[in-house]
């Protein structure tokens, strides 16, 4: 399809045009040169276990699964780098829509091993390890893909964190989240809290943090962090392909319109009211006129010129 008006001109300078955006992402990408992180990197690496796998469906849907589970899907310290890695992988997935984040075996992620919180306790080793899984969590959500959250099972302290660095949430029946911390000594730490007022308000996420209470579906409902309640059980095979279906309403149609609506949705939900509509406006050139806005205009007017033909 031949490109169309302003967009053949934008898309020659397509980086002029999200300029803006990426500037302000830039202080979460990546920091390898950062000698603290290396530090904290080669400490993850003696706390093996487990693995992060990513699938890149035909479907331009990516699964993420959790994958520790005789642990319930802790996160070792192996398994944070293999985020790292994955995110980076989606963040140059350039025909990808959407995410879809599940754990293994049923249950979806009981936070950080303990083995490895326990051997990391001093609060400079558990800054970094913060300030690490803030950044790529910050990353993921960030990621111009529709994502969404599939919780079976457990979802509990870094577990329930992971949960709101996703677009959406949706959960079996009988799924619990629970932001443990409390029980812990702890408050979240891979920005949890952040994400979770901005989901829920400050009076629920209070309650949820100060109260570390269980959240079920309907509750989960009722306070807004659980957008689906799925009808198939806890490790069936249909769950996935509910959960897909249930994205896939968001991320049919051209993958470039898909990604600029999140990329728009990102901006106006963490710059200034200013900044935000500067990007929106950048955005907005790189699709207006381009292959999706092309067609649709060549099937109006071909829609409107047979309405004609037909009084
Ligand atoms: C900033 C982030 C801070 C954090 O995330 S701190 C960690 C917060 N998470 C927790 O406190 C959850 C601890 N786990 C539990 O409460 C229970 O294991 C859980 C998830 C409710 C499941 O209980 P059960 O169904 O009875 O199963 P279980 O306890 O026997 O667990 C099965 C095996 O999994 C292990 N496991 C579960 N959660 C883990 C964790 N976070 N780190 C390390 N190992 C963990 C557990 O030790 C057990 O292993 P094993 O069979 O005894 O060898």
């Amino acid at each position: 399809m031949a490109l169309c008006g302003a967009g053949r001109l934008l898309l020659q300078h397509p980086r002029n045009a999200l300029r803006t955006f990426f500037k302000h992402n830039r202080t979460f990408c990546c920091s390898n040169n950062d000698p603290q992180e290396e530090q904290i990197r080669e400490k993850f690496k003696l706390f093996p276990g487990g693995c992060i796998d990513l699938h890149k469906q035909e479907s331009k849907i990516a699964l993420m699964t959790i994958n520790n589970p005789t642990r319930m899907n802790a996160f070792s310290g192996s398994m944070m780098l293999e985020l790292e890695e994955r995110v980076r992988e989606l963040e140059t997935w350039t025909e990808g829509r959407g995410l879809i984040v599940k754990g293994a075996a049923g249950t979806f992620c009981s936070g950080s091993d303990l083995n490895a919180v326990r051997a990391i306790s001093n609060p400079q080793d558990g800054m970094k390890m913060c300030m690490f899984m803030q950044r790529i969590l910050t990353r993921m959500l960030r990621l111009p893909l529709i994502s969404v959250a599939l919780i079976e099972g457990k979802a509990l302290g870094g577990g329930a964190e992971l949960t709101t660095a996703c677009d959406f949430r949706v959960m079996t029946a009988d799924a619990v989240i629970q932001f443990v911390h409390k029980n812990m000594g702890l408050v979240p730490g891979w920005g949890g809290a952040a994400r979770l007022v901005r989901i829920v308000g400050r009076q629920h996420a209070l309650k949820l943090l100060a109260g570390a209470k269980k959240v079920d579906p309907d509750f989960g409902r009722q306070i807004g962090l659980i957008d689906e309640v799925l009808s198939s059980p806890q490790g069936g095979g249909n769950v996935l392909v509910e959960a897909e279906q249930w994205l896939s309403q968001l991320t049919k149609g051209s993958a470039p319109v898909i990604r600029a609506i999140k990329n728009v949705v990102v901006s106006g939900s963490e710059l200034s009211l200013e900044q935000a509509l500067r990007t929106e406006r950048d955005i907005f050139g790189t699709v207006w006129g381009g292959p999706a806005n092309c067609e649709a205009l060549a099937q109006r007017t071909k829609h409107k010129s047979e309405k004609l033909f037909e009084k």
